[in-house]
């Protein structure tokens, strides 16, 4: 059985039990905004309780999987009062992300920026295209890290490379996502999503139940810690972004020049 739901940034698209979540903003590298960060939270809501999924897939395309949070909405935000609380679309598609109990599988080529590398923290499976550079870059950007990344990244690649990672917030390729252990497998860009729905099938023919409490049982142990770091990071990462470090960075992308820290 076969279910679209199209909207323009982001593709909601169910067959065989497989739920796949597309980005589809290539113009904008595949930055999300408010507006997909609520459609990928509503779609990862309805995936969770609907017995027709099995599996959910996060894929972009073969050059872009995503440049992460939409640097006009920082701006924006970062002059809104109130604006980024805890209900903000992207913690609450975060919450869903990483509390979901089925599969979380992704595709991943080209640049994967900030929540577009942390977000694979709460995938199972990850599958990279050897183009994917993978990068975390809240310390230039004049923010901290979110996702739960601060307690995840350490725990995955032991402390001085995670502190590495964040602390440089330089790009690093698929093959040293690999040796880390932050993906599965490197593939041909062009095989890379057709890999992860391969995948996503294998899955989809297994029983939930078992598929369910398998990952419930090696995660669940922190679930409520990572719930926990996620609203703490959100609130710090709010406070930070209306900060003068984080307004000369995002003003600097926009305005396509280096930024200036000197002053802050
Ligand atoms: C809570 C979440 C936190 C986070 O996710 S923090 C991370 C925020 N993201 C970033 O800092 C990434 C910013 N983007 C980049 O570093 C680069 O881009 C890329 C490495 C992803 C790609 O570089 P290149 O291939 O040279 O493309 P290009 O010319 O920079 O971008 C093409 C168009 O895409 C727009 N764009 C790219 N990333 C973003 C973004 N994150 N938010 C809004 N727009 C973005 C540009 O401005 C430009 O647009 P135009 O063609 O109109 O000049």
């Amino acid at each position: 059985m076969s279910n679209t739901q199209d909207s323009q940034d982001i593709l909601v698209h169910t067959e065989e039990g497989v739920c796949t979540i597309t980005f589809n903003r290539a113009a904008k590298k595949n930055s999300f905004t408010e507006a997909m960060y609520t459609q990928m939270a509503d779609a990862l809501a309805a995936a969770k309780v609907d017995a027709g999924v099995r599996v959910v897939v996060f894929q972009g395309d073969i050059a872009i999987f995503s440049a992460g949070n939409d640097i006009a909405d920082f701006l924006k935000q970062a002059s809104t009062p109130g604006a980024m609380g805890a209900d903000a679309p992207v913690w609450r598609f975060l919450q869903e992300v990483s509390a979901f109990p089925k599969p979380l599988i992704a595709a991943v080529c080209g640049p994967a920026v900030g929540i577009g590398t942390t977000l694979l923290l709460h995938c199972d499976l990850v599958y990279a295209g050897d183009n994917a550079a993978f990068s975390l870059p809240f310390i230039n950007l004049g923010v901290c890290p979110e996702a739960a990344s601060s307690l995840l990244l350490p725990q995955m690649l032991g402390y001085h490379r995670a502190a590495e990672a964040l602390l440089l917030g330089e790009p690093f390729m698929a093959e040293a996502a690999l040796e880390v252990g932050l993906i599965n497998r490197v593939v041909p860009p062009s095989e890379c999503n057709a890999v992860a729905q391969a995948q996503a099938r294998k899955l989809a023919r297994k029983p939930l139940s078992s598929l369910i409490e398998t990952k419930r049982l090696m995660k669940g142990g922190q679930a409520k810690a990572v719930g926990e770091r996620i609203v703490e990071e959100g609130a710090v990462f709010a406070r930070m972004l209306r900060e003068p470090a984080a307004k000369e960075a995002l003003t600097a992308f926009m305005e396509k020049r280096h930024p200036d820290f000197s002053q802050c």
